[in-house]
């Protein structure tokens, strides 16, 4: 299939200084600087709660109450952990939700075929495995042709295979499409399997960030690999040595996280 590949001519397809974000006077963003280069994919840890999905939604423009500079690409779209699909609407008809004019029908099918889903344009939502659902998601996110992709634990409901699956998809699209991803993940295996970079949120501010500089298509047995997951888990305050293996960090639950990284 053919595809563009659209680069913002932009130094930055995420540009934030100062950002703070509060609520009930309480700020869970809080004075944060971030950027993420053109076709960079960055991905985005924290505990439950410290702020990631509002630092998301602040970039998708479905937050304003901020202060601070925050500049995107025009092109943006963002992809949820819930696939949020009109169940009243066929697949392809969801696609197109929301895009200007009167798009026609092959654009959906196009982003369908990229995502695999082709096959299903004419079915309805609730007829849709978990995945397939998050795959219509991710074609109605596509189908903007985004240089900026914002996902927000998309993963996050599947199944271990299925997240496998969605996981290589993910990455296939990216290197195909050459846009900026932003990934919100509790799975630090993914964060290191999928990112350029592995930025650690806590306190409200970048406070960690980590490089990844593994040849693609990445390896979990290579053990730098290794390396890095646990770096990046001693950074959150997991401790490795009870973990067992291919389970996912329990980083939400980790009372140790906001000491180890303040
Ligand atoms: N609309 C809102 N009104 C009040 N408080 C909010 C609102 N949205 C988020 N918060 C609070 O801001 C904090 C950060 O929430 P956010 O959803 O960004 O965290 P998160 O890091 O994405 O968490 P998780 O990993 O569990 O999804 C939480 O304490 C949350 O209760």
């Amino acid at each position: 299939m053919a595809t563009d590949v659209h680069r913002p001519v932009s130094r930055f397809a995420v540009h934030v200084e100062g950002l703070t974000r509060s609520f009930d006077g309480r700020a869970v963003i809080d004075a944060l600087d971030l950027d993420v280069r053109p076709g960079e994919f960055v991905a985005l840890l924290g505990r439950s709660g410290c702020g990631k999905s509002t630092l998301l939604r602040v970039l998708a423009g479905l937050d304003r109450e901020i202060e601070g500079t925050v500049l995107v690409p025009r092109r943006k779209a963002v992809a949820f952990q819930a696939p949020r699909l009109m169940p009243w609407k066929r697949v392809w008809r969801n696609v197109l939700l929301g895009l200007p004019g009167k798009p026609e029908r092959a654009v959906a099918e196009q982003a369908l075929d990229e995502v695999g889903l082709g096959h299903r344009s004419q079915a309805w939502p609730k007829t849709l495995s978990g995945g397939e659902a998050q795959r219509a998601s991710l074609a109605r996110a596509l189908v903007r042709e985004p240089d900026l992709l914002l996902l927000d634990e998309p993963f996050g409901a599947l199944d271990a295979l299925t997240r496998i699956k969605a996981q290589r998809l993910v990455g296939e699209v990216w290197q195909r499409r050459g846009c900026a991803v932003l990934l919100v993940t509790h799975d630090v295996e993914e964060a290191v399997l999928l990112a350029d970079r592995v930025l650690v949120m806590d306190g409200g501010v970048i406070a960690h960030e980590q490089t990844v500089d593994l040849d693609r298509p990445r390896d979990i047995a290579d053990p730098r690999f290794a390396e890095l997951r646990a770096s990046l888990l001693e950074r959150l305050g997991v401790d490795t040595a009870a973990e067992s293996p291919g389970i996912e960090s329990p980083v939400a639950e980790s009372p140790a996280v906001k000491a180890s990284a303040a």
